[in-house]
């Protein structure tokens, strides 16, 4: 085990609109601010190799051995030095023959970039298939992990294709492209129909692999796409933040023999979030609540999640109504309006977000500096004991939703709201859970708010 404590985190810059010169430039800065304060545990599938040695870590993307392009693409992204997962993971998956690899590093790390380097850099460009397939579990994310292939490939000539929904019609001729990013459900459905021929693919990626492998949730979707692989020669790539020990078996089947790089248990989320949470009386006075954090939803850009799409339908058309500007996100919307809300989100057009877990992973906005949980995350869905005393928390969805601000070393605040018995309990097993005090705020004194907002984003 090797342990870093290289300093914490410095402030992000202010958040407004940026041209994209101006977001090379942020990342620049940021690169030298993710010295983590973390440690990981580094397991080699071979046992002789030692996890420390300099091989197996790079302080320079240039000692990768990349392709000048691919070199030129990651330099024009902003990126000067890899983050410490980059650093960790990057000799392990590009060293040849191929490994699998099991990867975890807080959110907001730079895993994407780990793994579209790879895909980018393993693919034959000279051959018109797909070689490289990456699963996410939501469009959104697809739609994201795709615009860093297409950057990070800009100067490479390679093609991609999304298999979302909506993106092929009926009858479409068979894929040439070399990557291709989707969701499971609509890779699976390429591939039966034959528009998705895989006979030359090479690299599998699950981002969010926890939740793309849990076995209520996209599990049996993903395991059919892998079951339509070629056997034995593709490399299988998992990554998240969360690897809880219920799906921590099944992905080391997944993906045998894979190098392992693994967080502590209360290393899960990153120092730079500030959490808090304020004691609403009831479900109402959570909406009055959060309609007077307005003005300080909207300094930077926030999200708010809810544990359910009528929640969030709710609540935004109740804002609005009030003449409130605020959008509203979920997966009973349809595809092309999914798309145009979070573009326009993304893009600074609109500064508060209302939500459900759909985006609570992955999605990788700068400026969203304060987070909202209106809803905490909870289990036990199914039973439908929302208010229930027994709903457990869903402590990953917990730490991936806070993971939504705080990217890469910026500061971000989260905010839960906690209005019974049963959302105290869970909130407390969250804080035992993840080991980090989560500080109480009034809800009526918003100067405090403002104040303790303030000091947490300096
Ligand atoms: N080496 C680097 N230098 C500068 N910026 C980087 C570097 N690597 C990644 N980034 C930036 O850091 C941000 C977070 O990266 P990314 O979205 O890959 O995080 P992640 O670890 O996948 O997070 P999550 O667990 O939330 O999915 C992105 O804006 C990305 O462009």
């Amino acid at each position: 085990m090797e342990k870093d404590a290289d300093g914490f985190y410095t402030p992000a810059p202010a958040a407004k609109e940026k041209t994209p010169e101006q977001s090379v430039e942020d990342k620049e800065a940021a690169t030298d601010l993710v010295k983590s304060t973390f440690e990981v545990s580094v397991t080699l599938a071979d046992q002789q190799g030692d996890p420390n040695s300099p091989l197996h870590s790079v302080k320079t993307f240039e000692q990768l051995g990349l392709h000048a392009d691919l070199l030129k693409g990651i330099f024009a992204m902003g990126f000067s030095k890899p983050s410490k997962i980059q650093e960790r993971a990057l000799p392990l998956l590009l060293s040849n023959p191929p490994q699998n690899m099991i990867g975890q590093s807080q959110s907001g790390t730079g895993k994407t970039a780990a793994f579209v380097l790879t895909m980018l850099s393993r693919v034959d460009f000279s051959k018109n298939k797909p070689q490289a397939l990456c699963l996410a579990p939501a469009r959104e994310l697809a739609r994201q992990i795709m615009s860093v292939v297409v950057a990070m490939g800009k100067y490479t000539p390679v093609q991609t294709e999304y298999a979302i929904k909506d993106n092929l019609p009926r009858g479409a001729a068979p894929i040439t492209a070399h990557i291709v990013v989707g969701t499971p459900g609509t890779m699976t459905d390429l591939i039966r129909r034959k528009v998705l021929d895989v006979s030359e693919v090479k690299v599998f990626v699950l981002d969010e692999a926890d939740n793309m492998l849990d076995q209520d949730g996209l599990g049996e979707q993903t395991l059919r796409v892998k079951n339509m692989l070629p056997r034995n020669s593709v490399q299988i790539i998992l990554f998240s933040a969360t690897f809880p020990d219920h799906v921590r078996n099944f992905a080391s089947k997944f993906a045998p023999s894979a190098n392992k790089i693994e967080l502590k248990k209360n290393e899960l989320s990153v120092d730079n979030i500030r959490q808090f949470y304020m004691d609403c009386r009831n479900e109402e006075h959570k909406y009055e609540v959060l309609v007077s954090l307005y003005h300080l939803l909207t300094i930077g850009q926030s999200i708010i999640f809810c544990q359910h799409r009528h929640t969030a339908d709710r609540i935004s058309q109740r804002m609005t109504a009030e003449g409130h500007k605020v959008a509203s996100l979920h997966g009973a919307k349809d595809a092309a309006e999914r798309d145009a809300i979070i573009d326009g989100f993304r893009e600074g057009r609109n500064k508060v977000l209302i939500t459900t877990n759909v985006i609570a992973r992955g999605i990788d906005i700068l400026q969203v500096n304060m987070v909202v949980n209106y809803d905490l995350p909870f289990l036990n869905e199914r039973d439908n004991s929302a208010n229930k005393e027994d709903a457990r928390p869903d402590i990953e969805t917990y730490i991936h939703r806070i993971g939504r601000t705080g990217r890469f070393g910026r500061k971000g605040i989260s905010v839960n709201f906690v209005h019974d018995k049963a959302t105290w309990a869970q909130m407390e097993q969250i804080e035992a859970a993840t080991g980090k005090h989560i500080i109480r705020i009034a809800t009526n004194d918003l100067d405090e708010m403002e104040e303790q907002m303030k000091k947490a984003l300096k």
